[in-house]
């Protein structure tokens, strides 16, 4: 989707698919002919019984409803309406002197009446209405969403060079409406990353909503992204928005892109190249316009070499990517992080020059963080509840060597501490895929002094 000239839509209507419900000819044919003169879709039904029908069979935002027709009343067509299409908002036309029927359907759940006969003027007021209280509730949506992952400001804390160039990219690509592909370990801030480029863009007012597309079943995800109509699958009870239609305007945030599956993988590639989603068990699409930033921490190219991801979805979404760096490379950026992270358990930590301690922070360095930043903030975590005071201190950290290995004493014991240095050499050599110059910077020693382990250990082996 390609949506910047639409960004200015932060006053405008937006277009309202209206479906329209009356007897009489004559304003029948006055709302087919003004209705899309104001920018509405209009679809026109001659009585209620047509008007339920077609509420079955479409997703509507706008019900405008005659209370007095032949066969089924109006009154009626709102019930049903508030329980098949819940969000649709219903607007009821009344003839004079029925006032009453006016306010049952006030209470039943409709936006608002009108008296005829109305005027045009009238009718485009209501639906500015509607559409301002449509686009409230999508956003009061996307916050309730948004707030369930609360985490803090956007800030991204670092100013390591990686960091730097980082938060640079973001700051130029923010106000675009390109896609943004994050990639990225485990932890490191991508999901931050991807509120940061919202929040400096031109719809920062508008939803950011976040989908993990590893956390859904196969079956749910297409209708959790594209919405799905009443009756489109067994316990589809009533028509729901997805989340394309709940950011539109805003950003979508697709994390773990590459655990999407194949088949939704073909239906995301069509809405972004169209720009038209389809919900579930729905034959007409309507358009969105939503930035898309992905995240993952997966090597799609490799993916795509291997049958597992399209090879077109994933130019068409690495349009502008950027990589986090991970903790163990940008060490020197702990400190700061971790007085951000004490913040949100002890806000004290903000006002106080050192709330660690220097030997804390030290081992804090020390460690090789395989779950980045994430895993800094639950250590961070347990050592605000540990301590009841400030600084924090080495014995309110997890033991180095827990972390470092990752093993049990138990599993050490037995071993001579050079079998136990040549195992974690080996393994932090894994870790960083055999750079030799990162195992050394983690393990703290120089470049030299590694190669000189790793020499005599292969010389004892074959001697
Ligand atoms: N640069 C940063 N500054 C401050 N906090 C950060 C930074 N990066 C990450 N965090 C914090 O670290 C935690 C993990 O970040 P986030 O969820 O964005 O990572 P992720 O890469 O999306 O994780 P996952 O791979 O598990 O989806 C969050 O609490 C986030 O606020």
């Amino acid at each position: 989707m390609q949506p910047s000239k639409k960004s200015n839509s932060k006053s405008a209507t937006r277009p309202l698919k209206i479906l329209f419900a009356d007897d009489e000819i004559h304003l029948q044919e006055l709302i087919a002919a003004e209705l899309p003169r104001m920018g509405h879709e209009v679809t026109v039904c001659g009585d209620g019984t047509e008007a339920v029908e077609a509420l079955e069979k479409g997703v509507f935002d706008c019900l405008l409803v005659d209370l007095d027709m032949p066969g089924m009343h109006g009154i009626e067509v709102i019930e049903t309406c508030k329980k098949i299409a819940p969000e649709t908002e219903a607007i009821v036309l009344t003839g004079k002197g029925s006032t009453e029927t006016a306010i049952s359907a006030l209470r039943l759940g409709a936006f608002d009446y009108l008296q005829k006969p109305c005027k045009l003027v009238e009718l485009k007021a209501l639906f500015q209405r509607v559409s301002a209280q449509r686009d409230l509730k999508r956003q009061i949506l996307a916050l309730k969403r948004r707030l369930d992952r609360a985490e803090g400001s956007a800030n991204m804390i670092g100013e390591h060079r990686s960091m730097q160039r980082l938060k640079a990219l973001i700051a130029k690509v923010a106000p675009t409406d390109s896609t943004v592909l994050i990639h990225g370990e485990t932890g490191t801030g991508k999901e931050l990353a991807a509120r940061s480029v919202h929040e400096n863009s031109l719809r920062s007012e508008k939803p950011f909503v976040a989908i993990n597309c590893g956390a859904l079943p196969e079956n749910l995800i297409e209708s959790e992204l594209f919405g799905h109509c009443k009756g489109a699958y067994t316990g589809a009870s009533e028509h729901r928005q997805g989340l394309f239609e709940v950011a539109d305007s805003g950003t979508l945030f697709l994390d773990e892109i590459g655990e999407l599956p194949k088949q939704t993988q073909a239906s995301l590639l069509r809405v972004l190249e169209s720009g038209e989603v389809k919900r579930v068990g729905e034959s007409e699409p309507f358009s969105v316009d939503v930035r898309i930033v992905c995240a993952t921490h997966r090597d799609l190219p490799k993916m795509v070499a291997e049958g597992d991801f399209r090879e077109d979805l994933m130019y068409r979404i690495n349009t502008f990517e950027v990589k986090l760096p991970a903790l163990r490379d940008r060490l020197d950026d702990i400190p700061e992080l971790a007085r951000h992270l004490l913040v949100r358990h002890r806000p004290e930590a903000a006002r106080i020059e050192a709330p660690f301690d220097p030997q804390a922070i030290k081992q804090l360095k020390n460690h090789s963080w395989g779950g980045n930043i994430r895993e800094l903030a639950n250590v961070i975590e347990r050592a605000a509840i540990i301590n009841d005071a400030l600084p924090i201190v080495c014995d309110d950290l997890p033991t180095l060597s827990n972390l470092k290995l990752g093993a049990s004493t138990d599993a050490l014991a037995g071993k001579s501490l050079r079998e136990i240095e040549m195992e974690t050499i080996y393994a932090t050599l894994d870790q960083h895929d055999g750079n030799k110059t990162a195992a050394a910077r983690q393990l703290g020693i120089s470049l030299k002094t590694l190669y000189n382990k790793l020499n005599a250990d292969i010389s004892s082996r074959a001697a």
